[in-house]
């Protein structure tokens, strides 16, 4: 699993700690015992086949997972110190400090300018209007997309394209000033020059946030991330398979010297 000697791990604090996580949705155990330790300032990325568990895993992380009615959560996710699954934790103020961008861009049907300041005016964030433009300006600075906008801040964030759209949802995002920002195949519907600019984005701002991010695209593992989680999925009877965490490392160390052969098999294609 974990390579006690991982050089990330050893050179930062730890911000997400699960503790022997395990999730059901109903009676079904889609995701087994996942021990891991998210590095702060460091992007940490999740590969591995189709419903391993990759999105469970990182929707836990900001307690997305709670508005499914049959899903239940065995083990413990730790947000520094804090246990985040106890009674007495604000799930709306892990989500705020814990924010999440999703595969399809999602802004609010609202101006460029709302889609950021909407998040900082009901988060109490600032306390004037010039502190909400200051704020606005800055996300979009830190979302590499105010000089496309900043002569049309008041038109529709539907009216940008796709690759400008997920920027603007990582504006929002950042708008609240969160700790660590979980993505979710953020470039799954983008081409292939908007993903770029995404993956420079993600680059940038881990100087500033903790990164988790869930991908497909091996050569955006290697490229964006420092950390790699290697999940797979196995098949048990009913024709039903449960996801659990084959190896996580440095990503030089799981795409070029994995433990596991299962690993090895994944990051050279030669999977299935
Ligand atoms: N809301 C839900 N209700 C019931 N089962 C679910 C739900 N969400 C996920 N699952 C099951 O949990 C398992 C893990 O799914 P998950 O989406 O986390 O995998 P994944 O690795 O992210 O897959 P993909 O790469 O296809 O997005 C699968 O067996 C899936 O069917």
């Amino acid at each position: 699993m974990t390579n006690p000697d991982s050089t990330v791990l050893n050179q930062t604090e730890t911000v997400l700690r699960t503790d022997n996580v395990s999730i059901f949705y109903g009676d079904f155990k889609a995701v087994r015992d996942v021990s891991m330790d998210i590095p702060k300032n460091r992007v940490t990325a999740f590969i591995g086949p189709s419903g391993c568990g990759k999105s469970t895993i990182l929707r836990c992380f900001n307690r997305l997972n709670d508005l499914i009615p049959i899903f239940k959560l065995e083990g413990r996710i730790f947000y520094h110190d804090q246990s985040l699954y106890e009674s007495n934790v604000d799930a709306v103020e892990v989500r705020r400090r814990i924010g999440m961008v999703f595969q399809k861009p999602n802004p609010f049907p609202k101006s460029i300018y709302d889609n950021i300041a909407y998040g900082v005016r009901i988060n109490g964030l600032a306390k004037s209007k010039a502190d909400i433009e200051e704020i606005v300006e800055r996300s979009l600075r830190q979302a590499a997309l105010w000089d496309e906008v900043k002569d049309k801040m008041h038109q529709s964030g539907f009216a940008l394209s796709g690759g400008q759209q997920q920027r603007l949802c990582i504006a929002r995002t950042v708008a609240i000033n969160p700790d660590v920002v979980l993505m979710d195949e953020p470039c799954a519907s983008l081409d292939p020059i908007s993903t770029l600019k995404v993956e420079e984005l993600i680059h940038e701002l881990k100087e500033n946030y903790t990164i988790v991010i869930v991908t497909h695209n091996m050569q955006q593992a290697s490229r964006v991330s420092d950390m790699t989680a290697f999940f797979n999925a196995k098949a048990i009877e009913g024709g039903k398979r449960f996801g659990y965490l084959v190896e996580y490392d440095n990503t030089e160390d799981i795409f070029q010297n994995p433990q596991e052969e299962a690993t090895q098999q994944y990051v050279s294609g030669r999977f299935g």
